[in-house]
């Protein structure tokens, strides 16, 4: 379990995480999604004990990251932004090097080297110089260092980054495979890489959070939409009116009839509402062209998000 309790971190001036908090539980694969600047690499490097907070505090697993730096190190794997690989070494040399940094004894070295190679399918180049590899292959270096000593957390600050197609797919497969084992936290801007891998949003705008959901509470309706040939004079009360409902909005035409946002109440009201709509729909003689469940898209929420930047 990770626990981040108001954190905030400064550079001088500037306030890069303006009191975040955030609890994440075993198994998930949480996405950090932001624009450039936001703060997502603030927020990896804090969570691996790399940077400290100016204020707030991390715990996983129960142990405070400021007390107990390094037993919270040995837990987590680190992707950072731009790995630092060493480009003369060669891939099994840099492992092995990268086993000792992680403390993995010298007896389960050679294991781990070769259970991380095989997870990240390097064992066609792992006598091969880093630094006359593909970009695709150097992530999947920089997973595989990230993995070698079996982490129940896993942080991976923009994995996809600079990767062709077909690279990101292995890379999100990978990802996939990994996070059977270990939770997952992945950074991003690009919005579908949370769509194809995560199970839940963490949106960091301006240093704060502007939105953490997982991808069912997305999809999950909040809203009912309506099509009724009933125009708002008429209809908005009406709608109104029906119980469950909070407020309603009319929505721009489209489609035949004319459209209405209805705003519930409670969430869980959808499956007792909505046949209270069409009920009452009915009982005013009008015609019913639509009654659905507005589906929250994650593209759109983000561009809501972003339109508050002026982005
Ligand atoms: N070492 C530093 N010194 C001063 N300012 C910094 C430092 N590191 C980051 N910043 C600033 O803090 C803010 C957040 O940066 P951060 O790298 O955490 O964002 P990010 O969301 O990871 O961005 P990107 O997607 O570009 O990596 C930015 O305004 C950045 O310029």
């Amino acid at each position: 379990m990770i626990r981040v309790e108001s954190v905030t971190r400064t550079y001088g001036d500037l306030v890069a995480v303006d009191q975040v908090s955030f609890q994440i539980g075993q198994g998930e694969i949480v996405g950090l999604l932001g624009h450039n600047g936001a703060g997502k690499t603030t927020i990896m490097k804090m969570l691996t004990g790399y940077l400290e907070p100016t204020s707030g505090s991390i715990e996983i697993d129960g142990l405070d990251i400021a007390t107990c730096r390094e037993a919270v190190q040995s837990r987590i794997g680190y992707l950072p932004e731009n790995d630092p690989l060493y480009p003369e070494m060669t891939v099994i040399d840099y492992l092995d090097y990268s086993a000792s940094l992680h403390g993995v004894p010298t007896g389960e070295r050679d294991k781990k080297i070769r259970e991380a190679i095989a997870s990240t399918e390097l064992s066609l180049k792992a006598a091969d110089t880093i630094g006359t590899l593909s970009r695709g292959y150097r992530q999947r270096v920089g997973v595989a260092q990230a993995i070698l000593h079996t982490p129940r957390l896993l942080i991976l600050d923009e994995p996809t980054n600079g990767l062709d197609p077909t690279q990101v797919q292995h890379m999100r497969a990978l990802i996939r495979t990994l996070a059977k084992r270990a939770t997952v936290i992945l950074s991003t801007h690009i919005l579908q890489e949370v769509q194809a891998i995560c199970d839940r949003v963490i949106i960091i705008r301006n240093g704060r959070k502007a939105l953490d959901a997982t991808m069912d509470e997305l999809q999950a309706g909040r809203r009912l939409l309506v099509a009724v040939d009933a125009g708002p004079e008429r209809a908005l009360g009406v709608l109104k009116s029906v119980k469950g409902i909070q407020s309603v909005e009319r929505m721009e035409e489209g489609g035949p009839g004319h459209r209405y946002a209805l705003d519930l109440v409670g969430q869980d009201e959808l499956a007792v509402t909505a046949p209270r709509v069409a009920s009452q729909i009915a009982t005013a003689g009008w015609k019913l062209y639509a009654l659905q469940p507005e589906s929250r898209n994650l593209e759109t929420l983000f561009g809501e998000i972003s339109a508050q930047d002026g982005r």
